[in-house]
């Protein structure tokens, strides 16, 4: 009889997630009880895409249940590029707006650099505008991707001090990568970038304490990737035909990470599940950059967030 092998610890992010909700909302409605400020987010959204419409709504409902002023403007598909700026600007200039984020991907007719540019960077809760970039990479204070703020929660909370560790980050996006490594940077590890060019992908991965994967190739790190022991940080949400053959006769697909979840668990110390790892942190970090910019704009110090 073999012994099973050991499995990493479940980094649960929805949990995660829920309890930092929580805390955001509990922080909001102390900044609207002492200084009379209700963090408000408007969200907008240009055509009819199906996953975007849903992460929209989830972004408009737990806004609404942490208790902050949620806004969403779903505008058609053809709309035209200087009517969505036009939008942007009127948002700008709305002193019960602290949030502003316009729902990724947009339409192909639409210069996506143009838009997050027009997004005041004070307001441009999604962190992506050049300026928030910027920010991160000199160390002052803006307002930080949301997914990569979330995985340094959950990094935190699960491994304590960071600094001196190897972090690998396999994946060189604006919204993910980048971000990632000045995160990592200014929690004082040894971070290295990985993409499409790398050399020897998996003797890289293989040196990482730290393994962040946001490739967007579903299951692509496999177990010998992976030093035992690691911590694995799966930001993939890759859509797969069901494992049920009728299933996927009938089109019906499932979510698989960036990472081989039941191999890598095996070796890995500790990761992330997709579903329920990384994905529920990317909302509720929204609503904290939302607390954060009201604070900001009423001249208050945020509360910290911390669990
Ligand atoms: N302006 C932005 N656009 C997009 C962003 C973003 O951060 N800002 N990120 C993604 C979509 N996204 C939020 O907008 C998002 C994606 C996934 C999840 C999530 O919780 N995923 C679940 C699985 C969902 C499923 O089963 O399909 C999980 O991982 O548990 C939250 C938010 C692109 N656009």
């Amino acid at each position: 009889m073999t012994a099973d092998p050991a499995r990493a610890t479940l980094i649960d992010g929805k949990a995660f997630a829920a309890g930092l909700v929580e805390r955001v909302a509990a922080a909001s409605a102390r900044l609207e009880s002492a200084h009379g400020v209700k963090p408000g987010l408007a969200v907008v959204i240009v055509g009819e895409d199906p996953a975007s419409q849903i992460y929209v709504r989830n972004k408009g409902e737990t806004t609404q249940r942490a208790g902050m002023r949620s806004d969403t403007h779903r505008l058609p598909a053809e709309t035209p590029q200087d009517e969505l700026l036009a939008l942007i600007a009127a948002l700008n200039g709305d002193a019960g707006i602290h949030g502003i984020l316009v729902q990724l991907p947009l339409p192909g007719h639409i210069d996506s650099a143009a838009v997050l540019g027009a997004i005041d960077p004070d307001k441009d809760v999604d962190g992506f505008h050049v300026v928030n970039a910027g920010r991160l990479a000199v160390g002052l204070p803006g307002l930080v991707p949301c997914t990569p703020l979330g995985c340094l929660m959950l990094l935190k909370s699960e491994l304590g001090d960071l600094s001196g560790l190897n972090a690998v980050i396999v994946g060189r996006s604006n919204i993910v990568g980048k971000p990632m490594a000045q995160l990592l940077l200014g929690e004082s590890c040894t971070v290295t970038i990985a993409h499409s060019r790398t050399r020897d992908l998996p003797a890289l991965c293989r040196t990482a304490d730290i393994l962040v994967a946001a490739v967007g190739r579903a299951e692509m790190i496999r177990a010998d990737w992976i030093r035992p022991g690691a911590t694995v940080i799966d930001v993939g949400i890759n859509r797969v035909p069901s494992r049920d053959p009728m299933k996927a006769a009938q089109g019906k697909t499932r979510v698989v990470g960036d990472v081989a979840f039941d191999e890598a668990a095996a070796v890995a110390g500790r990761i992330t599940p997709v579903p329920g790892g990384v994905g529920p942190m990317t909302i509720a970090c929204l609503l904290a950059n939302t607390y954060t910019a009201a604070c900001r704009a009423a001249g208050v110090a945020p509360e910290p967030l911390d669990a």
